[in-house]
């Protein structure tokens, strides 16, 4: 398959508007940075927001995602007492990490071909994820609204590209499930033509979401899908949905950060350096402010570079 130019790594040196990837950066070493004073300061309105935010930090230095916007100080490799996580996260809190609040959103349009989404050039993030997996629900709790996306218990309710506009400056696109077994075999395959042309054409998609249910164990078609973005080098955070849902143990059921860790362990190997990551329960909007947060810095990033 023949990639679109701005998809190839950055040394190639022919990308127009190159994405940040989390696939490409710090492979195999990460270290963590240590501005000082805080990394929040000053241009972060939010960063007195705390709930949103960690300290100290809980996990390894490798599995951290550090945010781009933040300089490698050379060899360093341990995190310092102002290196911010985002609760729930494996998430680095970086400088721009500002204007996360959701102030107004709106439906904006349907589209079945790449071709006929909004062409404002506006940054956007689309979330996907196999069917029932609750994207809708995610962007309602992120907008907090109750009915802004239509949601269901019935698998395959989204069926075609959805753009929602924040604020007039970004968009939310609520794409179709995948893995729906009961959709017939040819819009399985139409599916699959035009979510993934989207992904690999439109110029304007800062990181897709990818979202796993972790309620339940790991499925193959997920991590067939983490599998495919990797290799194609578009940039991915894994959204981990109802997270709210606890099985007993004594009924063999694994808790959702168990789930969480399985899922991640697996798809490492797809992948250079540990992707982004959330916890999240469109339920009790658990992860809804953190991922507002991590938006806000790959947007403010891309459109200053
Ligand atoms: N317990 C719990 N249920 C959820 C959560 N998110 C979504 N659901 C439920 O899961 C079902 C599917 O949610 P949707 O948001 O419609 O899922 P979707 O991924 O958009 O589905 P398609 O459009 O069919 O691909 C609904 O019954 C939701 O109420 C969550 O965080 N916790
Ligand atoms: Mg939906």
């Amino acid at each position: 398959m023949l990639l679109q130019p701005r998809l190839l790594p950055r040394v190639l040196s022919i990308s127009s508007k190159p994405r940040f990837s989390p696939f490409s950066a710090h492979a195999t070493q990460i270290t963590i940075p240590l501005p000082s004073p805080p990394i929040l300061s000053p241009i972060t309105p939010e960063s007195d927001l705390d709930p949103s935010i960690q300290n100290p930090i809980t996990l390894p230095l490798q599995k951290l995602f550090v945010p781009p916007g933040i300089e490698l100080p050379g060899e360093a490799t341990s995190a310092s007492a102002h290196t911010r996580v985002l609760t729930g996260s494996n998430i680095v809190l970086g400088p721009y990490a500002y204007d996360s609040q959701v102030v107004n959103a709106e439906f904006v349009k349907s589209s079945v071909r790449t071709a006929d989404c909004p062409s404002d050039g506006l940054p956007e993030f689309a979330l996907v994820g196999r069917s029932n997996v609750g994207k809708s629900s995610l962007l309602n709790s992120l907008v907090r609204r109750k009915k802004l996306a239509l949601t269901s218990k019935k698998p395959g309710k989204t069926q075609c590209i959805n753009h929602f506009r924040i604020n007039d400056k970004w968009y939310l696109v609520d794409l179709p499930g995948y893995g729906y077994a009961a959709a017939p075999h040819e819009s399985r395959l139409n599916w699959e033509e035009f979510t993934k042309d989207y992904f690999l054409k439109r110029e304007t998609l800062v990181s897709v979401f990818l979202l796993i249910d972790a309620s339940i164990p790991a499925k193959k078609i997920d991590l067939d899908y983490a599998s495919w973005l990797g290799q194609n080098q578009i940039p991915m955070t894994i959204i981990f949905t109802k997270c709210d849902k606890r099985k007993k143990k004594k009924n063999g059921g694994r808790r959702p950060e168990e789930n969480a860790e399985t899922f991640q362990s697996l798809i490492s190997e797809f992948f250079e350096s540990t992707p982004p990551w959330i916890m999240t329960s469109s339920i009790t909007n658990m992860g809804r402010d953190e991922i507002l947060l991590h938006m806000s810095q790959l947007r403010n990033y891309w459109l200053k570079h």
